[in-house]
């Protein structure tokens, strides 16, 4: 884990908040209402419950977990429509390289979700220390590979490497990151399409689309500008005719720009940064941030929050991504999808 944080976004909610002793009272309240959120406060010795009508707050929601389970699903069936056809399995090949407890983590939920839909999965680990030149040959391994029709290689590299160099090096046909310069450059220029888009990205419109949010003269702030999220978010929106604001960590009174916007894609990785004040009543919020917080009580000694503040901003949006359970599952929903769209077009295979 890159780093955790202690945070929280102090409610200044119209929600009921009750203060209570955690264990003792919890499960009586389970029992008494529809729904609960808990929120640990920073000393984790108390918490608070915010209880309100299930149906007020679940309609709001954007399920991403269940969206990437319908992709799956609908991917499941035309991978083995391919094999009965023409005998060909997609394949996926991951690079890792080092020991970021992240990253194993994502490379192991990608391989499982590879299994679940038939998609073989091939995987390399180097070592922390390992050198540019043994990368650049997995790389090339798998570029010659016929059996493997994408290639990831999981970021962010150890600091003596050139991503740059190792990206590039990525056959632009096995591509299925998106993050080759040629894709992204043609997702930037009008009248082109790039063979790969990234799937973070591609997840948040997808969500948008699958939810059927008007993105067409809406104004969207995308706020973040990184090669792998906010930047091609940004010319997504721009493609499906959003007018789009970018923000990053130059930019002066952010509130007041997100304040305008319809639409916010929130990949920073600041948690809780976007506030309920910060939104627009009845905007969209797709918050991409995963950051993990300390938390005692969680199973694995940390939770999950997103950039988005949720306790608050629930309130104001028409519809929002909770963190988990909304663009993560996406992004590896849409990997396979991109693996499988690679396999297809190697085999010429409609
Ligand atoms: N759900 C998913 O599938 C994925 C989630 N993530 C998560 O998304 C988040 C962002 O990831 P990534 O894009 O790789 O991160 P980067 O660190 O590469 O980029 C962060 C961006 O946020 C901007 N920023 C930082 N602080 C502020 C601030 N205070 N106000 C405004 N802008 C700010 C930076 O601005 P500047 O350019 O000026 O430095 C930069 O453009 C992380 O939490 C990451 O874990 C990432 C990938 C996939
Ligand atoms: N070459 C490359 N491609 C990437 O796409 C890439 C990468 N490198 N490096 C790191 C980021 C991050 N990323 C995530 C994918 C899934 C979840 C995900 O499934 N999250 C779950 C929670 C998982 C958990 O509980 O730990 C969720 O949000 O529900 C999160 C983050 C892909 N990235």
């Amino acid at each position: 884990m890159a780093s955790m944080m202690f945070t929280d976004c102090s409610s200044s909610t119209t929600s009921l908040l009750i203060h209570l002793n955690r264990r003792s009272s919890t499960t009586l309240l389970r029992q008494s209402v529809g729904q609960l959120r808990l929120r640990t406060t920073v000393s984790g010795r108390a918490c608070s419950l915010s209880i309100r009508s299930a149906d007020a707050a679940s309609d709001k929601v954007i399920d991403g977990k269940a969206v990437a389970k319908t992709i799956r699903d609908e991917i499941t069936v035309e991978v083995s429509r391919m094999k009965e056809s023409i005998g060909v399995v997609p394949g996926l090949a991951v690079i890792l390289v080092g020991d970021r407890k992240d990253s194993a983590t994502y490379v192991r939920n990608k391989k499982k979700a590879c299994e679940s839909v038939g998609i073989q999965s091939f995987e390399v680990r180097l070592a922390e220390d390992s050198s540019e030149e043994e990368v650049m040959k997995s790389v090339s391994g798998f570029n010659d590979d016929p059996s493997v029709h994408g290639i990831l290689v999981q970021l962010p590299l150890p600091s003596h490497m050139d991503e740059q160099n190792i990206l590039n090096a990525v056959s632009i046909e096995k591509d299925v990151d998106g993050f080759h310069p040629l894709n992204i450059g043609r997702l930037a220029m009008r009248g082109r399409e790039p063979l790969f888009v990234p799937c973070t990205p591609k997840g948040c419109i997808e969500l948008l689309h699958r939810y059927n949010v008007d993105i067409k003269g809406k104004r969207a702030v995308v706020i973040g500008r990184s090669n792998i999220v906010g930047m091609p978010a940004a010319l997504l929106l721009q493609r499906e005719d959003a007018t789009v604001t970018i923000i990053h960590s130059r930019t002066k009174n952010p509130e007041e720009i997100t304040r305008e916007a319809d639409i916010i894609i929130s990949a920073v990785g600041q948690p809780n940064m976007v506030r309920g004040s910060w939104i627009k009543p009845g905007a969209v919020l797709i918050d991409v941030g995963i950051n993990p917080v300390e938390d005692p009580d969680a199973p694995r000694g940390y939770r999950l929050v997103g950039d988005i503040c949720y306790e608050e901003a629930s309130k104001v949006a028409s519809a929002i991504t909770p963190v988990p359970g909304g663009v993560g599952p996406m992004t590896i929903a849409m990997l396979l999808s991109n693996t499988l769209t690679s396999a297809k077009r190697i085999h010429n295979f409609q």
